[in-house]
């Protein structure tokens, strides 16, 4: 359906195209709607290419609706053949007519306003923010559903993993143990205690003289039946210092599947069995999403809205394009269970040591051969007992020199996809096709983007947080109002600093040691 009034023949001109857009959108044209998003969707691509002439528009504009009609083009129009004018019949009051800018041509009668090629361009602009916002609300209610369905769903092992055909998994646990973590000995032990058939524990020590090295001995000796070593001093085969600490528990593993277990982590009793179940014939590796126990103190909370809201969208949308075979990679390695045999192929875990990001390129390796990816229904139960905001902020912080260095496009895609980020620019774009008050409409989008991610958070923690809405808002708005400074600060300093460690990334993500330094995060 073209717009009221108006000849279907003849090929579209640019306000024809922006009209559908607009009307596809913002309009209630019911079924049509659909319809007229597409195309307006294709046309506004098509236009972007051929750069279509924009001599022939003029706008009635209903702010009430938020919808273009357009007055005849001038005769003078070649491509454009046009009816007469159109307005619609039940409008009750006279239209405000938006001048838009040069005076119609000489010898018409009708009042035609031309647009200049810079008010196109800011015209088109505006859409494709509002279209790229909207898709933003896409993937807030992909997160929310596949969440939803996802997370925290109880799931049987298969009959292959029967205790005869159990498939045995080797858990690699690197610890680096200074300063010392105050529930490290409750961490492990949760290790010690997993309800699985058939496994075994590669605690993998980085140095000599390591406080970490006397509590796992302590937990050896209280679970004497479960089968344990501990692994000192590691072996340097690369430069990711993670790599070489696992390397003396890697070549030492024995069974089909390996876990990747960081230190900081808490396990259900049943989080391994949830994570094999997962592990189905044509997949390569399971992972958690990353999430927090219940802590106590603000940083404590800070983390456990960051990880529930904003990265959880990310990861689970991700996630899902991931699983649904799009080729995207989001793994995050501090819990990842894997197919030990592919790693091999590769030549084991030494073949990444180049890497500073091994989870991604484990994940990449795999899936490049053809083996799915998924996410476990249960997330990472991160219960460091140190938290403190400088510290959660440097992580993210390097987390995000990694991406920029391994995945460059991220570098336009990620400012863009942070709620405050996008709400200043998609609220100029909102007064500019929508007439809106910039201030009302950034409010709207933050409101509504806050209430999505309390609805996430409340769907990763599986219940209610254990702390109140105010302290929620608080600690929303510092992550948000934070993320575009880690962004920054990220771009403008490359280096790296790990634990003992401090690298540069090439691009693409092969690391260099920059030099070594005592400071620890
Ligand atoms: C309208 C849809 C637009 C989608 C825009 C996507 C913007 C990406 C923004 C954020 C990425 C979040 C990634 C999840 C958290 C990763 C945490 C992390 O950095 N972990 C590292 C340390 O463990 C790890 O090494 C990195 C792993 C994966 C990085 C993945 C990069 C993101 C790839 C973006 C691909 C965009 C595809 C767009 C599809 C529509
Ligand atoms: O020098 C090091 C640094 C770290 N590690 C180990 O690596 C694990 C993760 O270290 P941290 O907790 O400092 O870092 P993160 O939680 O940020 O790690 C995350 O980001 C970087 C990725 O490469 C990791 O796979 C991911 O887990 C820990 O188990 C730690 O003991 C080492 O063995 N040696």
């Amino acid at each position: 359906m073209l717009r009221p009034g108006r000849g279907a023949g003849g090929w579209l001109s640019s306000s024809d195209w922006l009209w559908l857009l607009l009307r596809g959108t913002f309009g209630s044209t019911g079924r049509n709607h659909t319809w007229a998003w597409n195309v307006g969707f294709l046309l506004l691509i098509s236009a972007a290419h051929h750069n279509l002439p924009s001599t022939t528009t003029s706008f009635l504009f209903f702010p009430t609706h938020a919808t273009f009609f357009t007055s005849p083009a001038p005769s003078s129009s070649p491509a454009v053949p046009h009816s007469s004018p159109a307005a619609p019949q039940s409008t009750p009051a006279p239209l405000p007519i938006v001048e838009v800018s040069l005076p119609a041509k000489e010898g018409s009668s009708e009042k035609s306003v031309t647009m200049t090629d810079a008010q196109v361009y800011k015209v088109l602009l505006a859409s494709a923010i509002l279209i790229f916002w909207s898709g933003f609300w896409v993937v807030h209610l992909i997160g929310i559903i596949y969440g939803y369905r996802r997370l925290h769903q109880r799931r049987a092992l298969s009959v292959e993993s029967g205790d005869q055909g159990v498939l045995g998994v080797s858990v690699l646990k690197p610890l680096v143990g200074t300063p010392m973590d105050p529930n490290l000995m409750t961490n492990l032990e949760t290790f010690f205690t997993l309800n699985y058939p058939k496994f075994e524990l590669l605690f993998c020590v980085q140095e000599e003289g390591d406080p970490s090295i006397m509590i796992v001995q302590q937990l050896m000796k209280k679970h004497p039946h479960v089968d344990a070593s501990c692994f000192i001093g590691g072996l340097e085969v690369g430069v990711n210092p993670k790599i070489n600490n696992m390397q003396p528990g890697y070549l030492a593993a024995k069974h089909e599947l390996l876990l990747v277990s960081d230190s900081g982590l808490l396990m259900k009793e049943d989080t391994l069995t949830d994570m094999v179940a997962h592990m189905t014939p044509d997949v390569g590796i399971v992972h958690q999403m990353p999430f927090t126990c219940d802590r106590k103190g603000w940083p404590a909370i800070l983390e456990k809205v960051y990880f529930g809201t904003g990265h959880a969208r990310m990861y689970l949308f991700l996630g899902l394009l991931d699983a649904l075979g799009f080729g995207v990679n989001c793994c995050t390695g501090m819990s990842c269970l894997m197919r030990k045999k592919v790693l091999d192929e590769a030549g084991g875990i030494s073949a990444f040591g180049i890497y500073l990001a091994e989870d991604y390129f484990f994940a990449k390796y795999i899936q490049d051969r053809g083996w799915g990816i998924r996410i476990a229904s249960q997330p990472a139960w991160q219960n460091a007992g140190i938290c403190r905001v400088k510290t959660f902020l440097s992580r993210l912080t390097r987390w995000c020199k990694l991406r920029i260095a391994m995945v460059p496009h991220t570098i336009l895609l990620e400012p863009f996809s942070e709620c405050m980020v996008l709400g200043l620019v998609v609220s100029w774009a909102a007064t500019v096709l929508l007439r809106a008050d910039y201030l009302t409409f950034f409010l709207f989008h933050t409101l509504t983007w806050s209430l999505a991610d309390w609805i996430m958070l409340n769907i990763v923690q599986n219940g209610p947080p254990p702390f109140s809405k105010f302290e929620f808002v608080i600690s929303w708005l510092f992550r948000e109002v934070s993320a575009l400074f880690i962004f920054l600060h990220a771009m403008w300093n490359p280096v790296i600093s790990w634990r003992t460690g401090s690298f540069k990334l090439r691009w693409w993500g092969v690391a260099e040691p920059v030099s070594s330094r005592v400071t620890v995060m």
